[in-house]
């Protein structure tokens, strides 16, 4: 292969599973077969389990990848509502509005994770990209242009889960890297949510501890899933064991070129990137 021909190659066709998962070529027999399944999921269940998605020397490396930066990253505690609001007391002690949730990670931003790692060239895949497009049936897709938002890698320690939340965006694709030994596990209300209404009933319940409405299914390390998360409650459950448990966010956007409020990012991922913007501020000011 010549240097630019190994420059152009994408790195879906070398870390992904593609004779089970054929997402190379949509177009024709077992691809669009399997394009029509995986929209069919989202449309039915709002969401889509694509189990050892990655081959298993890709999941090695790029779970190896993460266990190296993880120690860079930062350790989280936002405060926030399942709406990703802050908490409005004002509000009727049973307003979902009013109860607040802590989740604790250990957490890199995107521009903590390098270009040249796996993980980032997955994200950066245009396949990848297309695919999540078609699956969604969008008439086009982003990778998010938010410098600390796009790819995130989320460590869940034992001890701790991801608590209720809707995303701030429709579509989340999330890759399990690392499962936990026990606990740790993705659980969804599918469609609890619209534009214009909640099922106030489901959330609730929810909320109080019962999970009987709520879907939870098989993930292994290399499993990605595509999930409705801005219209899903969704959290995960307390991880158990004793390493953590490591999970790639690949974020989306009809829209190119979308970036967050910088009040958002601060709240989000804390001192480090106040620190960044804020430096980044004086500099233009001085
Ligand atoms: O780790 C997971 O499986 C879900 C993560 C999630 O909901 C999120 O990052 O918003
Ligand atoms: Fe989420």
């Amino acid at each position: 292969m010549t240097a630019i021909s190994q420059a152009q190659r994408d790195v879906a066709l070398d870390f992904i599973d593609l004779d089970r998962y054929p997402i190379a070529d949509l177009e024709n027999n077992s691809g669009a077969a399997f394009l029509a399944e995986c929209q069919h999921s989202i449309e039915a269940k709002g969401w889509c389990n694509l189990e050892c998605f990655l081959r298993q020397d890709a999941l090695h490396k790029m779970n190896a990848e993460a266990n190296a930066l993880l120690p860079t990253a930062e350790v989280l505690r936002v405060k926030r509502n399942i709406y990703q609001g802050a908490i409005d007391p004002s509000l009727p002690d049973n307003d979902p509005r009013r109860k607040e949730f802590i989740h604790s990670a250990v957490q890199l931003a995107d521009d903590q994770i390098p270009a040249e790692t796996g993980l980032k060239q997955l994200y950066h895949s245009e396949i990848l990209t297309e695919f999540v497009r078609r699956v969604q049936m969008k008439d086009q897709l982003y990778r998010c242009a938010d410098e600390f938002q796009a790819l995130n890698v989320v460590a869940l320690q034992p001890g701790s889960g991801h608590a209720w939340h809707y995303d701030t965006s429709e579509c989340t694709v999330t890759l399990l890297l690392q499962a936990a030994d026990k606990g740790g596990e993705f659980t969804f209300l599918p469609n609890s949510r619209t534009d214009e209404d909640e099922d106030r009933e489901a959330v609730d319940r929810l909320l109080d501890g019962d999970m009987s409405h709520a879907q939870t299914f098989s993930r292994g390390a290399g499993t990605l899933t595509l999930f409705r998360g801005g219209y899903s409650l969704h959290g995960v459950t307390k991880v158990e064991g004793s390493h953590p448990r490591i999970t790639a966010t690949m974020t989306y956007d009809e829209q190119p070129g979308t970036v967050i409020d910088d009040e958002i990012s601060i709240r989000i991922y804390g001192k480090r990137v106040e620190d960044i913007l804020a430096s980044r501020k004086a500099g233009i000011s001085g």
